[in-house]
């Protein structure tokens, strides 16, 4: 685990919990905060967390003008942040299991481990749109590919890319955490891949057979204006994260695939 989680501790807010608000909630906090219930003797709550403190205030406004009941502060640390995550290993998809705590399970018969802690980055390899991404990843990448994982959070998607054989593989992300964790996950897994701070295409560089980017879909769409110019001829995008109510930004792009989990969407794009 990331030495920055050693002794810190962080600030929580907390709002009653409205299922009939989990939609925009997931619009708000996906990606950028962690966000869970907490079931109380005094009914269920939604705890936000972030290590950036000023950026709380921010998704504090925004919940609250959405019309979430603002309860207040908690300090958390990382031990009872992360106390209801899994820590055995799970199969994440199949053939693709996720250790987060060192269980030193062996890579045979064509199955994949990933060792991923639970920490303070994105992509723990529960969430359905890191599963429909490395889903996409195990059908499209094939051995000496090159790839981009924009955003990459933990590193999973791009350590994946790596153990199904990638050539080259670049892990960019805008959140200096995320980058440091994500080193440290490739580390971990024996993996050699570059890992830097970039504002999506910002600090990229080359052109890659595959770009996965599990953003949500505002960013997305961003990032397809200049997509382009980093994919070889025929390569493909992976977009993950896009919230079902949002598909429709993608229309008009060349879908090849699409999937869908609960409330998300994820689609194999050519351009
Ligand atoms: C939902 S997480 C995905 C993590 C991981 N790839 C996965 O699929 O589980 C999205 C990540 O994108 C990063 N991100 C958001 N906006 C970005 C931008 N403009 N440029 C680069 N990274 C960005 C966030 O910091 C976050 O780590």
């Amino acid at each position: 685990m990331s030495n920055l989680k050693n002794n810190k501790v962080f600030k929580e807010i907390v709002f009653t919990f409205d299922e009939s608000k989990q939609d925009i909630v997931d619009d708000i906090l996906y990606g950028e905060y962690d966000y869970y219930e907490i079931e109380s003797s005094e009914g269920k709550f939604l705890a936000v967390v972030s290590p950036y403190e000023e950026k709380l205030e921010e998704v504090k406004n925004a919940l609250t003008d959405a019309g979430l009941v603002f309860v207040g502060y908690r300090e958390t640390k990382p031990e009872d942040w992360f106390k209801n995550i899994i820590t055995e290993p799970f199969e994440m998809i199949e053939g693709v299991w996720v250790d987060p705590e060192e269980h030193h399970l062996e890579e045979k018969d064509g199955i994949i481990v990933l060792k991923i802690p639970q920490g303070l980055a994105f992509g723990t390899g529960l969430h359905q749109t890191t599963k429909m991404s490395a889903m996409y990843l195990k059908k499209y990448l094939k051995p000496g590919m090159d790839v981009l994982d924009l955003g990459c959070g933990s590193g999973i998607l791009a350590i994946l890319a790596k153990k199904l054989g990638a050539r080259r593989v670049l892990a960019v992300d805008n959140d200096p955490l995320a980058v440091e964790v994500a080193q440290e996950n490739a580390t971990r897994n024996n993996v050699d891949i570059e890992v830097r701070w970039s504002d999506l295409f910002s600090n990229v560089d080359g052109k890659y057979d595959i770009i996965v980017s599990n953003i949500i879909a505002e960013i997305l769409v961003e990032m397809l204006k200049s997509a382009k110019n980093y994919l070889k001829e025929d390569g493909l995008l992976i977009l993950s994260g896009i919230i079902v109510q949002k598909a429709n930004l993608f229309e008009g792009y060349n879908i090849v695939e699409k999937m869908v989990m609960d409330e998300w969407n994820a689609l194999v794009i050519k351009i």
